[in-house]
């Protein structure tokens, strides 16, 4: 074997996505990727079962989105989320999985007063919970928050451009459009950094202006609508697997048609059970 051979066997064995190690992924394994420019997957969870396929399918890492709040407690936003329903659904995900690392999205409410009430909810996640890091929203105005989180010795991922919890104020627009805009997110990309953050996701800004943030930060940038430049992907998974009802975002791709296949099923049982058919005798005790 060429010693460029071997090294990249020894690369992929290490690999966050198709490595082959089995113990659970860490922060430092995120910065190690950043080290050898591994482009990764990230996926949101909301329950062990699905959770666990994404796990077998070396899905890395997964966030416990409060997009929960649209995608599975049908609320409008992810606005009315609380600490308890993220503290159950991950929890759930934590039960689900051996390799990939959890992160859980602090709610909104549940950080905004201030460092203290982040770093209270943030213990509750990884105590009640077991993630093992937590993300929120917002740059230099959550800055507190993420150094008291992190000097605690919790792991702390920092979300800007579209942060949906401010869709009061913001709506559901591409953010860092503008010349100030732009600096600004620059600014609060390097303050995540400055206070500790392993990871910034940025979402809906301009792709030249996410390959620059990527470019000017030594922890990895994760993008949802956020153009090709940035570490790492992420989408929310009944999107990508096309089972949201509705509309979903244009930076979705859709790897399936779940809602399709599940509903179909769905009428199959349905139909069997109205003409008789279900259940046959290899479903039946006597
Ligand atoms: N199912 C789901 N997918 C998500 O990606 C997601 C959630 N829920 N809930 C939390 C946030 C909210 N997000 C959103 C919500 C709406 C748009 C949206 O309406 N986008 C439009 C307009 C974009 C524009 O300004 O051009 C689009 O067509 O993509 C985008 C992201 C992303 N997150
Ligand atoms: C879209 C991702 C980044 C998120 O915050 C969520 O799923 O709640
Ligand atoms: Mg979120």
């Amino acid at each position: 074997m060429t010693l460029q051979a071997a090294q990249k066997s020894a690369d992929s064995s290490k690999a966050l996505y198709g490595g082959k190690g089995t113990r659970r992924i860490t922060v430092h394994d995120i910065a190690a990727a950043k080290e050898r420019g591994e482009k990764w997957p990230m996926l949101t969870a909301y329950d062990a079962m699905t959770a666990s396929v994404f796990d077998e399918a070396g899905i890395p890492v997964m966030l416990v989105g409060d997009s929960m709040g649209n995608t599975h407690l049908g609320y409008e936003t992810t606005v009315p989320v609380t600490m308890d329903e993220m503290t159950l659904l991950s929890a759930a995900v934590v039960r689900g999985t051996r390799r990939a690392l959890i992160i859980g999205d602090l709610p909104f409410g549940s950080y905004q007063e201030g460092p203290v009430q982040a770093l209270r909810n943030a213990t509750r996640l990884v105590k009640e919970a077991g993630v093992g890091a937590v993300k929120l929203e917002g740059g230099e105005r959550s800055l507190p928050q993420t150094e008291l989180i992190v000097q605690a010795g919790i792991p702390v991922v920092s979300h800007l451009g579209l942060t949906p919890q401010s869709v009061n104020t913001m709506g559901y627009r591409v953010q860092g459009r503008s010349d100030e805009a732009a600096h600004q997110l620059l600014k609060d990309a390097k303050a995540a950094q400055d206070a500790g953050a392993f990871a910034v996701v940025l979402e809906m800004v301009p792709a030249e202006l996410a390959a620059e943030v990527t470019r000017s930060l030594h922890i990895p940038t994760v993008g949802i609508g956020a153009g090709a430049g940035t570490d790492a992907q992420v989408l929310v998974w009944t999107d990508m697997a096309g089972l949201t009802g509705g509309k979903v975002p244009r930076f979705t791709k859709q790897y399936a048609n779940l809602r399709q296949t599940l509903g179909d099923a769905a009428k199959a049982f349905a139909e069997d059970v109205a003409g008789g058919a279900f259940p046959q005798e290899e479903h039946t005790f006597h």
